[in-house]
C-alpha cells in the first residue's frame, strides 16, 4: 500500500536522517498499527538525540527499579534537548531517589525550568508545593490560575479553591474551568459545579495572571526545602486493629488535585489473587482504580506521598504506588485483609504492614470503611487520613484488620490508598 503524501514526505525526511521526522514517522506508524517499523524509527530518532523519542524510551525504563538508572540517563539527554516532560519526570526521580541519588535541589531545579518556560503542568505542581507550605501563597495562586486554561488538573484545583471560598480564588475563572472540565468529561466536574453554585455570584470578567512578572528566584527560594511535615494530630479509632485518624490532613484542593491527576488513568480495579499473588480484576473489588507509578507522578504527588508516609510513621520508600479509587453507586470492596499471601512479591518488600486511606470527598452516601471484627464503620470527611496496621511486628497478618469498602448508595466515592511494606518497596 502506498503511503499518503504526508507520510511519504515524512519517510523521505526520516530516511535522510532528520530525527524529528523519524519521531513523527514512528508516531504515525504506531498509530496505524505498524509496531515494528515504528519501533525502528523511534530508536533511530533517539539515537539522533530527538528529545521526545528519548523521553518515550525513558518512560519504558521506569517500570522496575533495576532499569531506572537507564531512564535517568535518557531523560538527562532529553532534558538537555529541551523536553519539559523529561524535566518533570527527572524532578520526580531526583526527589524520590529513583535511579539516582535523592536530591531535592536538583528536583526543584528541573521542575522550575519547565515552569519558567511556560509548561502548565510544571506550573501547577509548583503551585501545590507552595500551597502545602502556605495555603494562601500569592505566587502559588498566580501560578495555578495561569495554568488553569491549559491544564485540567490546575483547572480542577482553581474550581475547588473558589468553591472553598479561598482568598483570591476567582469565581468567574472557576466557572469557566468547570465548563471546560465538563466538556472534557472530567468525572468530578458535576460535583465541582454543585459546590461552586452554592456560593455567591461571580464577578466577571476575570483576568488570568501573567507568569511574566513572577519572581522566579523568590519561588525557588521558597522551594529550597520540601514542604514541611504536617501537624495533624492522631485520634485513635480502635486498638484492634491499631487504627488512627488524622483529621483534615489534606486540603480540599489537594484532594481535588489527586482526583484530577489520576482520573485519566482509571481502569477496573485489580486484586492480588490470594492463591497465586498475581493481580487480576475481580467482582470482589469492582471500583475503578488508577495506580500512579513514577511516570504518572509530579512533585506535588511526591509531596503527598511523603505526607502519607509521615502520617503512617513509615519510610516513604516502603510505600507502594498511590492508588486513586473511584466507587460509583453499588460499587464496593468486599471484606478482605490487605496483607499479602506468601510468595516472591511478599519476599522482596516484606508484608503489607500498614494501609493509609485518604478520603478525597464526602458528597456521597454509604461507602463507609468497615472493620468487620470490631464492627466499626468509618466515614472520612474530605482530607481525612485513616491509617491502620495489617500485621504485627513479626509480619503475621492481624485478622482484626479485615475490612471492607461498603457499597456506595448515592453519589461517587473518591479515595486514595497506599499500602506500606515492611521494607523498601521492590518494583
Ligand atoms: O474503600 C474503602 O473504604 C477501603 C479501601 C481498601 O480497603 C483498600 O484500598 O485496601
Ligand atoms: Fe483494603
Amino acid at each position: 500500500m502506498a503511503d499518503r503524501p504526508d507520510l511519504a514526505d515524512l519517510r523521505r525526511r526520516a530516511e535522510a536522517g532528520e530525527a524529528r521526522a523519524q519521531y513523527a514517522l514512528a508516531a504515525a506508524l504506531s498509530g496505524a498499527g505498524a509496531r515494528e517499523e515504528a519501533e525502528r524509527w523511534l530508536r533511530a530518532a533517539a539515537d539522533g538525540g530527538e528529545p521526545d523519542a528519548l523521553y518515550t524510551l525513558a518512560t519504558r525504563r521506569c517500570g522496575t527499579r533495576a532499569s531506572l538508572p537507564d531512564a535517568v540517563s535518557l531523560l538527562e539527554r532529553a532534558a538537555a534537548g529541551g523536553s519539559p516532560a523529561a524535566e518533570r519526570l527527572l524532578a520526580v526521580l531526583y526527589a524520590d531517589g529513583l535511579g539516582v541519588a535523592a536530591d531535592w535541589a536538583a528536583a526543584t531545579r528541573f521542575a522550575l525550568s519547565a515552569a519558567r518556560r511556560g509548561h502548565a503542568g510544571a506550573q501547577r505542581e509548583i503551585a501545590m508545593l507552595l500551597f502545602a507550605a502556605d495555603g494562601e501563597d500569592a505566587d502559588a495562586a498566580d501560578l495555578i490560575e495561569a495554568a488553569a486554561r491549559r491544564d485540567a488538573v490546575a483547572a480542577a484545583v482553581c474550581a475547588r479553591r473558589a468553591a472553598q471560598g479561598r482568598a483570591g480564588a476567582d469565581r468567574a475563572l472557576a466557572r469557566d474551568c468547570v465548563k471546560k472540565l465538563a466538556a472534557a468529561r472530567y468525572p468530578n466536574a458535576g460535583a465541582l459545579a454543585a459546590a461552586l453554585s452554592a456560593g455567591e455570584e461571580a464577578r466577571a470578567p476575570y483576568v488570568v495572571p501573567s507568569t511574566e512578572s513572577l519572581d522566579w528566584d523568590r519561588i525557588a527560594e521558597k522551594l529550597a526545602a520540601p514542604p514541611p511535615a504536617p501537624v495533624a494530630s492522631a485520634e485513635r479509632l480502635c486498638e484492634a486493629p491499631a487504627a488512627r485518624v488524622f483529621r483534615d490532613a489534606f486540603a480540599a484542593e489537594e484532594c481535588e488535585y489527586v482526583i484530577a491527576a489520576g482520573a485519566p488513568f482509571l481502569r477496573p480495579s485489580q486484586i492480588a489473587d490470594p492463591r497465586t499473588g498475581e493481580s487480576r480484576a475481580d467482582p470482589y473489588r469492582n471500583s475503578l482504580a488508577a495506580v500512579l507509578g513514577p511516570v504518572d507522578l509530579d512533585l506535588a504527588l511526591v509531596a503527598f506521598n511523603r505526607r502519607l508516609a509521615a502520617l503512617a510513621g513509615r519510610p516513604a520508600e516502603n510505600g507502594e504506588f498511590l492508588a486513586l479509587l473511584c466507587y460509583a453507586p453499588g460499587q464496593e470492596y468486599r471484606p478482605h485483609g490487605d496483607w499479602l499471601p506468601p510468595g516472591p512479591d511478599r519476599e522482596r518488600g516484606g508484608q503489607r504492614a500498614a494501609t493509609a486511606l485518604l478520603y478525597l470527598n464526602d458528597d456521597y452516601e454509604g461507602g463507609e470503611t468497615h472493620f468487620l471484627a470490631p464492627d466499626i464503620r468509618f466515614r472520612g470527611a474530605t482530607g481525612d487520613v485513616l491509617v491502620f496496621e495489617n500485621a504485627g511486628p513479626d509480619g503475621a497478618p492481624d485478622p482484626a484488620s479485615r475490612h471492607a469498602g461498603l457499597p456506595v448508595a448515592r453519589g461517587v466515592k473518591w479515595l486514595a490508598s497506599k499500602w506500606f511494606r515492611e521494607r523498601r518497596y521492590a518494583f
